[in-house]
């Protein structure tokens, strides 16, 4: 019998941008085609700021409950979210323009009313950085579908929320579920984790692909916004968390997410006979009070309920 290939997430290298802009280009846009994701080497994020990364997400977590909770959010999944049956092992905290200094203090002081410097810079510089891989990548997909004229208004449609995320350690020999299998309902999701495996992504075709996470690597993911405004053609995985062992694993994400107000409509250019339009136009804001509905979390492709023509 022939061996079976570990299924992989496509490797992509973007530490040669000034030599290797069209190949990378075309790498990124065959395996958000084919994935709707791929591991990303991305060294504009100094080693510094990744460890203190971890430091930080320690510290937070290890917060009182009370002092966490302090953190809230009118937008739900913005604020403090854990302590949920369904996902015990499962918290996150969400810091809404984490790439500005500013907002990012106003957390800091919230939990920590003595002050917390480290905490505000390094959650801040790391936002920074990956903000230019979103901008990148986002660049890139604009360009290899034609439509790069609707680049700055893509861009400037957008805010950054960047949410940690901490699962603890079973304690048992069994696998147990982190975080229910979802597509995320941004644009694009930057995610970077710790040593500790459990993030699965799912192929178009229903298999599972394991992650090994390494130092150096970072998940690009496109999510259902981008899906729609992309009129079908790049894809939005499934994606879950399965925990083993007695390990916490700690995750960071930086979410591109729609303005408010903001109309998400595929561009014309991507639609036509071969490519009828897929949805209908629609405000973030609006998608996201039906899909955190009771009905909603139900909902698999709440998007495709939603606005799906
Ligand atoms: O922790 C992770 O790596 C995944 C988190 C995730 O999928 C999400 O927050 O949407
Ligand atoms: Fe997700």
């Amino acid at each position: 019998m022939s061996p079976v290939a570990t299924l992989k997430l496509p490797t992509i290298d973007f530490s040669n941008l000034d030599y290797e802009w069209e190949a990378v280009k075309s790498q990124v846009h065959k395996a958000l085609v084919e994935y709707g994701c791929f591991e990303a080497l991305f060294d504009k994020v100094p080693l510094d700021i990744r460890k203190s990364l971890f430091l930080a997400l320690e510290e937070l977590f290890d917060l009182p409950l009370q002092t966490k909770l302090r953190n809230v959010s009118k937008k739900p999944y913005h604020g403090y979210v854990g302590q949920y049956p369904m996902i015990p092992l499962f918290e996150s905290m969400g810091i809404d323009d984490a790439d500005d200094f500013e907002h990012v203090e106003c957390l800091t002081k919230n939990l920590w009313p003595q002050g917390n410097p480290s905490f505000s810079k390094t959650i801040q510089s790391f936002s920074v950085q990956l903000t230019e891989l979103d901008k990148i990548i986002r660049k890139m997909i604009l360009e290899s579908l034609g439509v790069e004229k609707y680049l700055e208004e893509h861009i400037d449609s957008t805010n950054y929320l960047l949410r940690v995320m901490k699962y603890k350690g079973p304690q048992t020999s069994e696998t147990k579920l982190g975080l229910s299998s979802h597509t995320d309902k941004n644009i694009v999701t930057i995610l970077y984790q710790n040593q500790v495996e459990g993030l699965e992504v799912q192929t178009k075709d229903g298999k599972w692909i394991n992650y090994k996470p390494s130092p150096q690597s970072f998940i690009v993911m496109i999510g259902d916004s981008l899906h729609a405004w992309a009129n079908g053609r790049l894809h939005s995985p499934f994606h879950r968390v399965m925990m083993t062992g007695n390990e916490a694993r700690y995750s960071a994400g930086l979410f591109s997410i729609p303005k408010g107000g903001y109309v998400i409509k595929a561009p014309e250019e991507l639609v036509n006979d071969e490519h009828p339009l897929l949805f209908t136009p629609f405000d973030h804001v609006e998608f996201l009070k039906y899909y955190y509905t009771e009905e909603g979390q139900r909902d698999l492709f709440a998007m495709k309920t939603f606005c799906g023509v």
